[in-house]
């Protein structure tokens, strides 16, 4: 169940602390693996840290400066906590290891993408990352932090290709770097050559000209590397290689010396890289906003908050433009198939919903004290039966483009070891309220179950997540994040939670899950269907509008089929978010659950499951990834999202029961 964070949590000097991030790891929670990438100042590993894949930054120390600068890079890294930022997961700050562990970030970053896969992302995912990383330095410089080694190669790109800007090694509080300067003043009367190099910090060709004019570093600074940065994300071209390229042809110059030409001519001549094209789409407001944030003086620069907000209007503007142009065409089943909206989506999904239901989930998860928190034990007498589990899972896409299913699975919850939870979203009208709730319920969980029952702890859970999701989205809409007025992202959900011998499921909407009790199927939950006729009543007694089209009922303008659900906040309350419950007392006659979206359900019955499940090998993951590719060999047109939980002892060589 992750890492313990042991009391108290700082490292050795006292001078970094947190409350969410582990500064103490046993050696044997972790491993080094290859070197990914070799800097002046640190080695970044390929690791694995309590099973996980992450990337070990591991500083070169030889001088106590060098200590002192571990420290300040983790005191400052515990206090940052943004999706643009990368994830600080746990730090190691005591002799002899000093170790960063980070989220492991999949794609490269973004020079290696750019320059090694040769990358061209498509305007809209551009601009995407422009905004995102424009978040990440609004948010660093509103905490009064300055980056000062803003370039592609310090912004990591994980699967999704989302950036994360990375690499706080030369990052200050602005008002450090006022006081240091100020003493040097006084003590020397005028800065020393070894100051200057030391401050003189960033990579050359995205160093603005006052730094390279060795002045201080300011807000403004950032933003100049931030032009230089997205230029060459827009045009695919490293700063000035055309010119040296020229130059080392022409002459026989050292490197330095060109270095130093190069310096000269950003300085004196306000030698600039060559602006991305307008005919390769960039929006011409794009390209001045480009110019001024590389403007020779720093006071006509934008901040990030001026430069958020045009990113907002160019966004904005360029969906205007192409909704007039070509209205997507609305389908039964509410896919808006059409390619203009793609890059609509991609803005949508420029907010990471993942990671903002993580937050909810930590959030939530800390507000108790995990010491003190245990779960609510309905049943302390002896157990005439205790179920043994073993489970697993698959997830695919099958024939659709996109991938709107989630899924979760929480097994010992607050170290419990007979307590185990399991979940699925399927999301409708894109990913979000899915990506959303697989993060979020399962911090609701652990902090509600000290509280209540489990089968109330289930409902609260429920509720919570849609409330939480449906601020979010408000909250976002309110920000300017998302734009799109119409925009009413949602998912069905279900959740199995095993509390020794008994089990639980909560469900709103069409997944399902089935018992197998002595060889026969037991359905343990009920689709909400506005084709069922009690929730086509209660849909309309709760305030909502059903009416047959094409082929079934279906709920409100949006034609929703499913009748509850998290998210779809243009349909609450009649769509509600409340599960119906079973509860369930396990016995010997109890095989295994089978949870599953309705891409399963919608080309197999509960019996065709059962046997299915009799002649594949016992391993649960084996049997769901069996179900999901059948589901999908039977035509089924949707994503498909299988758990299967084997409740007694099953051995992977026993074919057959
Ligand atoms: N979390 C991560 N996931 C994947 N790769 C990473 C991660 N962190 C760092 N890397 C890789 O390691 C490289 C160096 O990381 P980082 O910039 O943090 O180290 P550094 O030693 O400060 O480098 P520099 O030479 O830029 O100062 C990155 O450019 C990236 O390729
Ligand atoms: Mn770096
Ligand atoms: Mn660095």
């Amino acid at each position: 169940m992750g890492l313990e964070i042991t009391v108290p949590n700082t490292c050795i000097r006292g001078c970094c602390t947190s409350s969410s991030i582990p500064l103490h790891v046993p050696p044997s929670s972790y491993s080094l693996l290859s070197p990914i990438a070799r800097g002046a100042e640190s080695v970044v590993y390929e690791g694995n840290l309590d099973g996980n894949k992450v990337a070990v930054k591991k500083p070169i120390l030889s001088t106590t400066e060098d200590i002192n600068k571990f420290h300040k890079e983790l005191q400052l890294l515990c206090k940052l906590d943004h999706p643009g930022i990368a994830t600080l997961i746990a730090a190691h700050a005591k002799p002899p290891n000093y170790l960063f562990f980070f989220k492991f970030y999949e794609s490269l970053n973004l020079a290696q993408k750019l320059h090694l896969d040769e990358w061209t992302p498509s305007i809209n995912h551009a601009l995407m990352i422009i905004i995102q990383l424009a978040k990440a330095l609004q948010y660093l410089h509103n905490l009064g932090i300055l980056h000062r080694d803003v370039k592609p190669a310090n912004i990591l790109l994980d699967e999704k290709l989302y950036p994360h800007l990375t690499d706080f090694g030369l990052a200050e509080y602005k008002n450090d770097l006022k006081s240091v300067s100020l003493e040097n003043w006084k003590s020397s009367g005028k800065p020393t050559g070894g100051f200057h190099k030391k401050n003189m910090v960033g990579t050359l060709i995205y160093m603005a000209p006052e730094i390279l004019r060795k002045e201080l570093h300011t807000e403004k600074s950032d933003v100049y590397s931030f032009g230089v940065t997205i230029n060459e994300l827009l045009t695919g071209v490293v700063p000035y290689t055309d010119l040296r390229a020229e130059a080392q042809a022409h002459t026989v110059l050292e490197m330095n010396y060109t270095e130093q030409q190069l310096t000269a001519a950003v300085v004196s001549d306000e030698l600039r890289p060559v602006l991305a094209a307008q005919e390769s789409g960039v929006p011409s407001r794009l390209l001045a906003l480009i110019q001024r944030c590389w403007d020779a003086r720093p006071e006509n620069r934008p901040s990030f908050d001026d430069i958020i907000k045009e990113l907002d209007s160019i966004i904005e503007h360029r969906r205007d433009v192409d909704d007039r142009h070509l209205r997507p065409c609305k389908l039964h089943d509410n896919q808006v198939v059409d390619g203009s909206n793609n890059h609509l989506q991609a803005y949508q999904e420029s907010i990471n919903w993942s990671t903002l239901g993580e937050l909810f989930s930590k959030r939530s998860s800390n507000a108790t004290d995990s010491k003190l928190r245990t779960w609510h034990r309905p049943f302390d007498k002896p157990l005439s039966h205790c179920p043994t589990l073993s489970w697993g899972s698959y997830a695919t896409c099958g024939r659709r483009e996109t991938m709107e299913d989630t899924h979760f699975i929480l097994p010992s919850i607050c170290n419990e070891k007979d307590i185990h939870a399991f979940g699925i979203f399927d999301g409708h009208r894109g990913a979000a309220a899915a990506e959303f709730s697989a993060k979020a319920m399962p911090g609701f969980l652990q902090s509600l179950g000290s509280i209540g029952s489990p089968a109330t702890t289930l409902v609260e859970a429920f509720l919570k997540t849609d409330a939480a999701f449906r601020d979010e989205l408000d909250s976002c809409r309110k920000s300017r994040r998302v734009t799109q007025r119409d925009w009413h992202p949602g998912c069905t959900a279900v959740a199995a939670l095993v509390v020794r011998n008994k089990l639980f499921v909560a469900n709103s909407g069409d997944c399902r899950t089935i018992l197998c009790r002595a060889g026969s199927p037991i359905a343990l939950t009920k689709d909400h269907v506005a084709s069922c006729p009690e929730e086509r009543e209660r849909v309309i007694r709760d305030g909502g509008q059903v009416h047959w089209q094409v082929d079934t009922w279906r709920v409100g303008l949006p034609a929703l089929q499913v009748t509850r659900s998290i998210g779809d906040d243009d349909l609450k309350p009649a769509v509600t978010a409340e599960p119906e419950i079973t509860e369930t007392t396990l016995s010997a006659d109890d095989e295994y659950v089978v949870i599953a979206s309705d891409g399963l359900w919608d080309v197999m019955s509960n019996k065709e499951v059962i046997s299915m499940m009799k002649d594949t090998v016992k391993e649960a993951g084996m049997c769901s990834k069996r179900l999901a590719t059948e589901a999908v060999e039977r035509g089924s047109k949707d994503n498909i999202t299988v758990i299967v939980v084997f409740l007694r002892p099953v051995s992977t060589a026993e074919r057959i029961y």
